[in-house]
């Protein structure tokens, strides 16, 4: 499998004419691109609108070819997804049902390999399969969150806070999976709060301040940089 490129320019979008986003540009490579900034930055709102979940204007490409505004179907059908903040996942039915959900685009024959190799990336939830989703742990929803969205073959995951809420152990783990998610050939781009943590596993990053990229770069400069070490990690 090979990474799409994503390619954003000029993207504004929000809320019933309240704009939330504006003119902003950013690209993302195969490998992990990271999203850090404070509540309310807009991180939430941009993926939204990426996956054609929100009116925008501008535009936003997957390896060259338009990704059509308001149409998330259409993204998903051109190797898109999105694990949305909060994981939205069924929580009355089993892990192997919500991860049937996500490959409900996909032929039938197609989606019980991807079940398997699922199963095979997220030995946690191969423990589980009947276990309904709503009674995991926080750690364990997110795993299934995350092994949904894969269940359609994305060539571009994003991903809005996975870490949230998780213990530590959990942190480095989920980040251990999208580390070998980006591994297979798939693009990663990810809004995370554990900005070192996210960094140190990220090639490049962007810092969004009030609807706007303030900062960006490779990962490990930005990690040196003065805007994300006074402002993300707390060093004076
Ligand atoms: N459904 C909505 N309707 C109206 N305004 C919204 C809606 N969702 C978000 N907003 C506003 O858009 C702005 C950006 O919100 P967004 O959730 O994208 O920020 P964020 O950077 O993801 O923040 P957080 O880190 O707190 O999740 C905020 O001012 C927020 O109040």
């Amino acid at each position: 499998m090979s990474g799409a490129h994503l390619t954003v320019q000029n993207l504004s979008t929000g809320y019933h004419g309240f704009q939330v986003l504006q003119d902003l540009s950013l690209q993302a490579a195969p490998g992990i691109t990271v999203i850090v900034g404070p509540n309310g930055a807009g991180k939430t709102t941009l993926l939204k609108a990426l996956a054609g979940l929100l009116p925008r204007t501008g535009t936003v490409a997957l390896d060259g070819s338009d990704l059509p505004a308001m149409n998330a179907t259409a993204c998903v059908q051109r190797g898109l997804a999105l694990v949305a903040e909060g994981r939205q996942l069924f929580p009355q039915m089993t892990v192997t049902e919500n991860l049937e959900l996500g490959g409900w685009l996909v032929p039938s024959r197609t989606r019980a390999d991807r079940l398997a190799q699922a199963f095979e990336d997220f030995p946690r939830l191969k423990e589980r399969t009947t276990q309904l989703a709503g009674t995991m742990s926080g750690g364990e929803q997110q795993m299934v969150a995350v092994a949904r969205a894969m269940m359609s073959g994305p060539r571009l995951l994003m991903l809005d806070e996975p870490s949230l809420g998780l213990a530590p152990r959990m942190v480095d783990e989920l980040l251990a999976i999208v580390q070998r998610i980006a591994a297979q050939g798939v693009t990663v781009l990810m809004v995370e709060q554990n900005v070192r943590k996210a960094l140190q596993i990220a090639q490049r990053g962007y810092v969004l301040e009030r609807g706007r990229i303030v900062a960006s770069g490779a990962a490990a400069d930005l990690l040196q940089s003065d805007v994300v070490r006074q402002a993300y990690l707390g060093v004076a």
